[in-house]
């Protein structure tokens, strides 16, 4: 079978402004690049999909005009902007572009090799053991479409619409595009997953006897575009840093929203809209109601309303109601089935989704967040997350997905969940265990009794900080010194040589990633601590930045037109430019360069400021009011610490401490005082600041009754938590709050709240 290109369309000729590119240094000669026409031979580098490049009328040269002219379209549609701007949170997509994109040019190689690896794959594509990330290796990282293409061909959809394979392709090939490759488990992988597993069910009799055509076209359309554009953060992020999009669908299924409009988004684009014109607005609302079902917040919702249904007999499939019901149940299974794999395949998702849970918890500790217990690396592990998901969130919804369909299929799914479950139990067994017993000797080595106090899990895996010589030297107290997060680049780490020898035998040498949530500190000889570096995973590398559109006055005008209700843009200006929202957990300067990728001319102002390594604090004031949404978090995040430090300075000057002097701004690499430190450190330090298992002082400290007395009697921590907490208000960060008081604080806070 010869797979067609989804590149090169022989069908249709698009009409869009040209984009051009530069040779590697300066301006130089410009090659034009237009829509749909095949590539010269040595210019098939980084392309956007459709969007070949080739050199028109060669040899020609441009004039100087018409060189200005075209470098200012392209600066309207960049190829960044290009592949990234038709979704709303977008960011850099694949950071190094897989050796087998150029079979995109060759689709005789695709051909042999999907009579190769990838047929063995989609032979078995209807049987439960799926493994997506083999799919995705035979396909050279393009499971996506091809596993979608082949079960359109499969179910006869192509046929029964009048399908035009290439629109398909162009279609699933916006909708891989469209999943973030960064994420470690939002991907486009994970949508390919959720396909097959609704694939799966979608084959079981008491569904597929009854299914239109159109049902099935929804559910796969559903499936593969579930989390389309998702940003790896969940909804209360987005609510707690006033992202356009919680605004948008006024905190209410924000990502499932977003979901579905840019599934929309993609059928418009890819013209596929037109070809299921007759159906298009069932489709729509299919495709609507299926992905707003997944929102895992509505869990209970369904499962009441499914118990019902079966504890009432009272499913009639001919309904078409109950089919939707049914497939709605379907899509919220797949979405969850990871857990239902062969041990091998589950365990990498569990992985995957955890690791993609603490890199949030690094954003809210690098924002001065609270940090969601869930996705705090230094304080929950793998074990513990899956046992909790597994019991509460997969068993109950498959228990009555099993008395539906109640078939071999459905029984695999059971005994695999089960099967899992008994090893993540007994993992996490070990674990407490393991961590009894270092509590129990550190207590020994420190020559008291454990502690009564209640601690918090997995202390000792805390991730020290750095000490600088400098601020050991201002150190007064025997209070702990923090906490300066030293976010690296993120890389994914393995777990601590001890703690993989004690889970050693449920763990495979190439876990790529930590099955314990993170051991990044280990304590060299001289006592001091130091941060191990992480191992890179290279298939995993994180983000460096989430990016969301440039206002929310786009994406309400997007989504007034997917509504209907607006004109749509027209294909040239309809491209939204991308913009970050998050922080990077990367050096500023790297972020710098892609942060001003963006063509808007606010932002190229911004930029050579920052390049200029100026105070960013001013300039990116405009950034902060004028493009609310769209805060530069690096930009952000200095001017909280400056002002934060602003107020520091002001209360040191009626402190009875004698502090040491305060260096403005707080850089990542200096530390903030616990203890004696004026109020608002200490409300900060609450949002930033754990316990140091291990310290020498906390030991001292635990050891003695006096201190231990001093510090549950309402010391300054205890005093500011409470008082942090109470100041806070709505979904404002603790940080905030804490700064109620300071003139700069409110500033910054309405400046946030923009
Ligand atoms: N193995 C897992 N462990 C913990 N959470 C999971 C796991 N699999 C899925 N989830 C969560 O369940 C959610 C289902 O919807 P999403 O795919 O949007 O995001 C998913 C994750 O947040
Ligand atoms: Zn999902």
């Amino acid at each position: 079978m010869i797979i067609p290109n989804p590149i090169v369309s022989t069908t249709e000729k698009v009409v869009q402004p040209p984009t051009i590119t530069h040779g590697p240094i300066g301006p130089g000669p410009v090659i034009i690049r237009i829509e749909g026409e095949k590539p010269e031979k040595d210019d098939v580098g980084d392309n956007v999909p459709g969007i070949l490049p080739t050199s028109v009328e060669p040899g020609r040269r441009l004039s100087e005009g018409e060189r200005l002219l075209l470098e200012a379209l392209a600066e309207l549609r960049s190829p960044c902007a290009a592949r990234t701007g038709r979704f709303l949170t977008l960011h850099k997509r694949r950071r190094r572009r897989l050796s087998t994109r150029s079979l995109n040019e060759c689709p005789a190689l695709l051909d042999d090799l999907h009579h190769g690896n990838v047929k063995c794959v989609l032979d078995r594509v209807w049987q439960w053991p799926f493994n997506a990330f083999t799919l995705d290796t035979a396909t050279g990282g393009r499971s996506l479409p091809v596993l979608c293409v082949h079960l359109f061909h499969w179910y006869g959809l192509m046929d029964h619409f009048n399908l035009d394979v290439v629109r398909i392709w162009k279609f699933f090939s916006l909708v891989e595009e469209g999943y973030h490759s960064t994420n470690p488990y939002h991907n486009a992988i994970h949508a390919t997953d959720v396909t097959q597993a609704m694939h799966c069910f979608l084959q079981e009799k008491k569904i597929r006897e009854h299914l239109s055509p159109l049902e099935i076209l929804s559910a796969l359309i559903a499936a593969v575009t579930h989390d389309l554009d998702h940003p790896g953060v969940n909804q209360p992020f987005l609510i707690a840093t006033s992202n356009h999009l919680a605004a948008l669908y006024s905190n209410t299924s924000v990502l499932e929203n977003h979901h579905w409009r840019s599934a929309i988004g993609c059928l418009l684009e890819s013209h596929l809209a037109e070809e299921v014109a007759s159906v298009r607005p069932e489709l729509e609302k299919q495709i609507a109601s299926l992905i707003l079902a997944t929102d895992i917040t509505r869990q209970q919702e369904f499962l009441a309303q499914f118990k019902n249904y079966l504890d009432g007999d009272s499913l009639d499939m001919r309904r078409p109601e109950h089919r939707h019901f049914i497939l709605q149940i379907a899509l919220k299974c797949a979405d969850i089935s990871n857990p239902c794999r062969p041990w091998e395949i589950s365990k990498k998702w569990s992985l995957k989704v955890c690791e993609e849970f603490f890199r949030q918890g690094d954003y809210e500790r690098q924002l001065n967040l609270p940090v969601t217990n869930l996705c705090d690396r230094f304080s929950t592990s793998v074990p513990k997350i899956q046992t909790g998901f597994f019991r509460f969130v997969v068993e109950p919804l498959y228990i009555e997905w099993n008395r539906f369909l109640n078939t071999p299929l459905s029984q695999t799914l059971m005994r695999h969940l089960k099967r899992n479950q008994t090893k993540w139990e007994s993992l996490q067994q070990q674990e407490v265990s393991e961590e009894t017993r270092t509590e129990i000797s550190e207590a020994e080595e420190a020559g008291s009794d454990p502690p009564t106090e209640p601690q918090p899990r997995r202390l000792s895996l805390l991730t020290v900080p750095r000490f600088t010589s400098k601020a050991s030297d201002h150190r007064r107290h025997s209070v702990p010194i923090s906490m300066t997060i030293h976010l690296q680049p993120r890389r994914e780490s393995l777990p601590d040589p001890q703690r993989r020898a004690t889970l050693g035998p449920m763990l495979d040498e190439d876990d790529e990633l930590s099955l314990v949530s993170s051991c990044s500190s280990v304590r060299s000889k001289s006592g001091s601590y130091t941060e191990e570096r992480p191992v890179s995973s290279e298939a995993l590398v994180p983000d460096l930045s989430i990016a969301s559109m440039t206002s929310s006055g786009e994406a309400q005008r997007l989504s007034s037109i997917l509504q209907g209700n607006a004109i749509p843009l027209a294909p040239q200006t309809g491209r939204l430019t991308r913009q970050q929202t998050f922080p990077p957990l990367q050096q500023p300067t790297q972020y710098v360069r892609q942060r001003y990728l963006s063509a808007t001319g606010d932002m190229r102002g911004s930029s050579s400021s920052d390049s200029s390594g100026g105070d960013r604090c001013g300039e990116t004031k405009p950034l902060l009011t004028k493009e609310k949404e769209n805060v530069d978090p690096t930009d952000a995040m200095k001017c909280i610490r400056k002002q934060q430090s602003q107020v520091l300075w002001k209360r040191r000057k009626s402190e009875p401490v004698g502090l040491p002097p305060y260096e403005a701004p707080v850089t990542s690499t200096s530390s903030i005082r616990r203890g004696s430190v004026p109020a608002d450190t200490a409300t900060i330090l609450i949002a930033t600041a754990r316990p140091q298992r291990g310290d020498e002082e906390r030991r001292k400290r635990r050891a003695s009754k006096k201190s231990l007395r001093r510090r549950s009697s309402g010391g300054p921590e205890t005093f500011r938590q409470k008082e942090a907490s109470t100041r806070r208000r709505g979904s404002l960060p603790i940080e905030f709050g804490g700064l109620t008081s300071s003139a700069s604080g409110r500033n910054l806070k309405d400046t946030m709240r923009h």
